[in-house]
């Protein structure tokens, strides 16, 4: 028998769930700060509400086997989760709702990478019921202060608009719209050339390819395209939020209206949270609105609002560690109480829980026998534990500062 986790699962020990920690408590206390609340939903779910539609594949899902005929599978991501439970069980809401989570997910390693990691941590947001201009801003500066707080500051953000990108995909033929999507999504202008395409279409699909950069500029490129009224007014919505958001400040933009998300429930904005981590580009976050998902799972199937994302913690833990930030170590106990004989055994317990029942954290361990006093002393420094209360028969107590 080989007593190792699952190939793509991993274990966290105490310093990397100290540090884990570190990042998750000041992303909450960003959350709160602006108004959220937690939601934690189920590990497992039905497929059909993990696939939202066909937005999620299904061979991204770990499925299960349960005996009854449900088809199961562990959750790839919460947006989907937590639109069923707002519709589904939190009848007669008002809106907006705001909600946060931290919570694992789980992707199967569909390309079989020998142990790709397959179980990741996600903390993010979802803002419920409303749609425009301000709900799309609040999230973004959401973005930009969970950044803040952990100190982040090289990073920019990939801003698409999913509602653009697929209208302006509707010009080609329907049969062909996967390929040039696809195409668009990974710029393989390789791919365009080879498609069947008019001089004209073929035209349309190099300048959606090249609709990224410095936010005027592409805005200007695609109100070059032949545009219907719609596509004008969506246009027109993006750069009033992209105004809104640079006067706000604090937010480094590219817009990238070729920008496609492999999820997808996207109505409206897309972005991608990017830092340049060691001359290396690493997506530490990404999100959107999507003002269609929370209709799939309505009993009366109404159409609610939606907008939000999410960090990958992972990421977030690898940048900074690099840049020296987080905890490096576990926190030392305050106090080792050591009973010196076996008659003080009780009352060194007594003295222990008196230590620990003050109303600040105070980290207390007992010395649970075995070692001559030089040894208890040598264990207490080689931890970095502040004082030692040498506990006598007759229950008085020695207390000995180490530092
Ligand atoms: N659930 C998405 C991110 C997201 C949150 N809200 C909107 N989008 C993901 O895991 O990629």
């Amino acid at each position: 028998m080989v007593y190792q986790p699952a190939s793509g699962a991993r274990d966290l020990l105490p310093l990397d769930v100290a540090q884990k920690h570190w990042i998750e408590d000041r992303l909450q206390q960003v959350f709160h700060g602006w108004g959220y609340h937690r939601i934690i939903t189920s590990t497992l779910e039905r497929m059909d509400t993990l696939m939202a539609g066909e937005a999620i594949q299904r061979q991204m899902v770990i499925q299960l086997q349960n005996g009854q005929d449900e088809e199961l599978g562990l959750r790839p991501e919460l947006t989907a989760s937590i639109a069923r439970a707002v519709v589904t069980r939190m009848a007669g809401v008002t809106y907006p709702k705001r909600l946060y989570y931290n919570a694992n997910v789980f992707r199967r390693n569909w390309e079989n990478k020998h142990n790709r990691q397959q179980e990741f941590y996600q903390a993010g947001v979802e803002l419920l019921g409303v749609g425009g201009l301000l709900a799309n801003v609040e999230v973004l500066l959401l973005v930009r202060n969970c950044l803040a707080a952990l100190g982040l500051q090289d990073w920019h953000l990939i801003l698409g608009e999913a509602g653009i990108t697929t209208s302006l995909l509707d010009a080609f033929p329907v049969k062909i719209q996967p390929q040039v999507r696809s195409a668009i999504a990974h710029l393989d202008h390789i791919a365009i050339d080879n498609l069947p395409l008019s001089d004209e279409l073929r035209h349309r699909a190099i300048i959606m390819m090249d609709l990224r950069g410095d936010s005027a500029d592409v805005l200007q490129k695609v109100s070059s395209l032949d545009l219907n009224p719609q596509q004008q007014e969506m246009v027109h919505n993006l750069k009033s939020m992209v105004e809104l958001l640079q006067s706000v400040g604090g937010v480094s933009l590219i817009l990238d209206l070729s920008l496609i998300e492999t999820i997808d429930y996207y109505t409206g904005i897309v972005f991608e949270i990017v830092t340049n981590n060691n001359s290396q580009a690493r997506v530490l976050g990404r999100g959107g609105r999507y003002d269609r998902l929370l209709g799939l799972y309505h009993p009366q199937a109404e159409d609610i609002p939606g907008i939000g994302f999410v960090l990958n913690i992972e990421d977030l833990h690898q940048v900074l560690l690099y840049n020296q930030q987080l905890p490096q170590s576990t926190a030392a106990s305050d106090w080792l109480v050591v009973p010196q004989t076996a008659e003080a055994q009780a009352a060194a317990f007594a003295y222990a829980q008196k230590l620990r029942d003050s109303t600040e954290l105070v980290r207390v361990e007992m010395d649970l026998g075995g070692k001559d006093a030089a040894t208890v002393k040598q264990y207490a420094s080689d931890r970095g534990i502040a004082q030692i209360a040498w506990i006598k028969a007759d229950g008085s107590v020695i207390c000995e500062p180490l530092v």
